[in-house]
Formats: C-alpha cells, structure tokens, sequence
C-alpha cells in the first residue's frame, strides 16, 4: 500500500507568545428520555441537584450531601489500562449516561492522580443541560493546574465550571489560587491525617456541603474510589452507578477492589454488596444501579 504523505510538521510556538489554545470543539450528548427515567430513583433528590441549591439560607449549610459513587469499568474490574493512562471504556450511549448523572449533580469529584492523568474536562455536555462543579481531592497541592487545563478552557468558554480543590497544603501556589479565582474557582482546606495524610471522606463531603454542593457525584479514580468502598467510609454513599463494559483490560491496570474484610471465623469475607439493585444495558455495555447494603 503506498504511504500516505505526511502532514508537514510545524515548529512548536514560542512559549512567551503562545496564543491561549481554542476550547476543544463542543461534542453534543443525546440521552433519550426513555433512558432517563430508568436512572430518576438512583438520583439525588431534586432540590439537591444544582449548586448553592441553598443561596437563600442565611448560614452556609452545613448538612451532608448524597453521594454517588460512578464510574466505568472492564469485566476485569479496571478503570484504566495502567495509572496515569486515559481508557476510554464507555461506549456512546453510556456516557452520555454519565453527562446526564454530571446534569443531575451538583458537583463531580476526582483524586489528583486522575486529574493528572486525564487533563479531563469534568463539565455536562447535553445541549442545554447545566454543568457540575468540579471536585478535586489534592492533599498536597500537586495538580499543576494551568491556563490551557481542559477544565478551565471549558469555564472561559461558559461550557463548564471552574474547580474547587480540597487540599490540605496550607500555603498551596499562589499562581494556581489566582488562576482559580480568576475562573471562579478555589482552594478548599481540609485537615489530613497526620500519619496517612489522608483525609476522612466525611470532612470532605462537610466542607463540599458548607459550600451549598448538596449533591456530588465520585468519579474516581482507583484509589478514591476503594477507600469510600472500605469500611466505615461507604456509609457515606447512597447510590451507585457502574458502567460495565464488555471488554478485559488485562493486568496492571487501575483496578476497582475494596480491602476485604475477615468474618467471625477468621476466614476472608466478601466486604460489601449492592441491593435493590436495577441492570440497564445501553448500547453494549449494562450499567448497574444500586445501593450498599448497610
Ligand atoms: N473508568 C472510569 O470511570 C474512570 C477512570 N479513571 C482512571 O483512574 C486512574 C487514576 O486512578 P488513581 O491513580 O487511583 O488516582 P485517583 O484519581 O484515585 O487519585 C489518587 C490520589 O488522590 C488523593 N487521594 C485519594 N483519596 C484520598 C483521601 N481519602 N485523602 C486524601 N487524598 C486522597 C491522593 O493524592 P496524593 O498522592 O497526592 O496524596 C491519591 O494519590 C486514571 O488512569 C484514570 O483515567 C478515573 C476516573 C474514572
Ligand atoms: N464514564 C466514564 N467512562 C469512561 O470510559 C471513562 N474513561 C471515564 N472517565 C472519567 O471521565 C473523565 C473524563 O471526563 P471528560 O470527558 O474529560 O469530561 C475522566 O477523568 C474520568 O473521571 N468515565
């Protein structure tokens, strides 16, 4: 077969002269009402879907929010090829599945690794619907977020919300708190564990709840996701949503397995199960709904 000519390759931009990049071309999502109303009972109820759902009140609020816990997986329970790699594992109705649950919440949480990882975009992408706001779990202040990050293209194009990052670094970078402040977004101060310098997902979702988010919806990635699998943090998850995909990604990737527990006789036990569970499939893959079983 003759070989296809080559694009010309031009040289990179001066970085001091760099023009600031466009915004990625707007991808509009379709999910079928049909569809949406087999998700309506998994969903936070409505006066907790949008943000400052409590503008009005005169104290910050300071209830928990609901939680749902959703992401994607293989059949080999992997969420990504390997860390630090972007797997696109949903299929074009199922995530459109996943914009309407970022539709139908009022913020959307991810650890530092994913945001590293995915430079993602984080914001609704169904014509009309609104757009949550991002969460970043960042106990060191590591995300070296920057003016050409996906998500803060996306709030200078009104497409998406400027982040929140809950950190525990008291003296995080000024450049990255300016640059959030000039997007409408900030850093959110939560005490780690001195000897983890893990926080308690509770102090989390506290201080996500004073900022009027009365409803988040985790994301991921493994990490985050198995320690609000792990006991006594999944009391803290009222619904669950997983997109199961039909495909295995093979070992050495990021894969979603909470620490098992050990029974009264001493022999390993299955940590924790989903009732009054519902399967839809969508397109190939299925996507299960759920709640823990407490
Ligand atoms: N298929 C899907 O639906 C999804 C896939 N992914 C994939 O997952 C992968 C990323 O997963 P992973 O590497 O596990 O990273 P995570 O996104 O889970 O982030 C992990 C980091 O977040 C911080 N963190 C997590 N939990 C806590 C806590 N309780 N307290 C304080 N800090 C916390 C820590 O930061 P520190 O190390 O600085 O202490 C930790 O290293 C990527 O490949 C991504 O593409 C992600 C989301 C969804
Ligand atoms: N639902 C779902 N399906 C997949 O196949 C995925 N890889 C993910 N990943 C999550 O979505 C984020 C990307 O969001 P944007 O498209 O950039 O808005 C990514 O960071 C993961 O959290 N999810």
């Amino acid at each position: 077969m003759q070989a296809q000519p080559r694009a010309p390759i031009s040289p990179p931009p001066a970085a001091a002269s760099a023009p600031t990049p466009a915004p990625p071309p707007a991808e509009t999502l379709v999910f079928p009402p049909s569809d949406a109303a087999k998700l309506t009972s998994h969903l936070p109820p409505q006066h907790l879907q949008s943000q400052d759902q409590d503008q009005n009140a005169p104290t910050p609020q300071s209830r928990r929010p609901f939680v749902t816990l959703t992401f994607a997986t293989s059949l080999d329970s992997s969420l990504s090829l390997a860390p630090g790699t972007r797997t696109v594992l949903s299929g074009p109705q199922s995530k459109a599945m996943t914009h309407h649950l970022r539709a139908h919440h009022a913020a959307i949480l991810i650890g530092v690794g994913t945001a590293v990882a995915d430079d993602p975009g984080l914001n609704c992408r169904i014509a009309g619907a609104r757009s949550p706001r991002p969460v970043v779990v960042d106990p060191r202040a590591r995300w070296a977020l920057h003016r050409d990050s996906k998500v803060l293209q996306l709030a200078r194009a009104g497409q998406g919300l400027a982040p929140f990052i809950v950190t525990a670094e008291r003296e995080p970078s000024a450049g990255v708190a300016a640059l959030l402040a000039e997007h409408g977004g900030k850093f959110l101060f939560v005490e780690a564990a001195a000897e983890t310098g893990r926080f308690s997902w509770a102090d989390v979702f506290d201080v996500l709840g004073r900022e009027g988010l009365g409803s988040i919806m985790v994301e991921g990635g493994g990490e985050v996701i198995n320690s609000l699998l792990a006991e006594p943090e999944c009391e803290l998850v009222d619904s669950v949503i997983v997109t199961i995909a039909p495909t295995w990604l093979g070992q050495g990737g990021v894969v979603v397995s909470p620490p098992r527990t050990v029974g009264e006789s001493g022999r390993p036990s299955a940590p924790l199960r989903l009732t009054g569970v519902e399967w839809h499939p969508l397109g190939e893959d299925v996507v299960l709904c759920g709640k823990i079983l407490r």
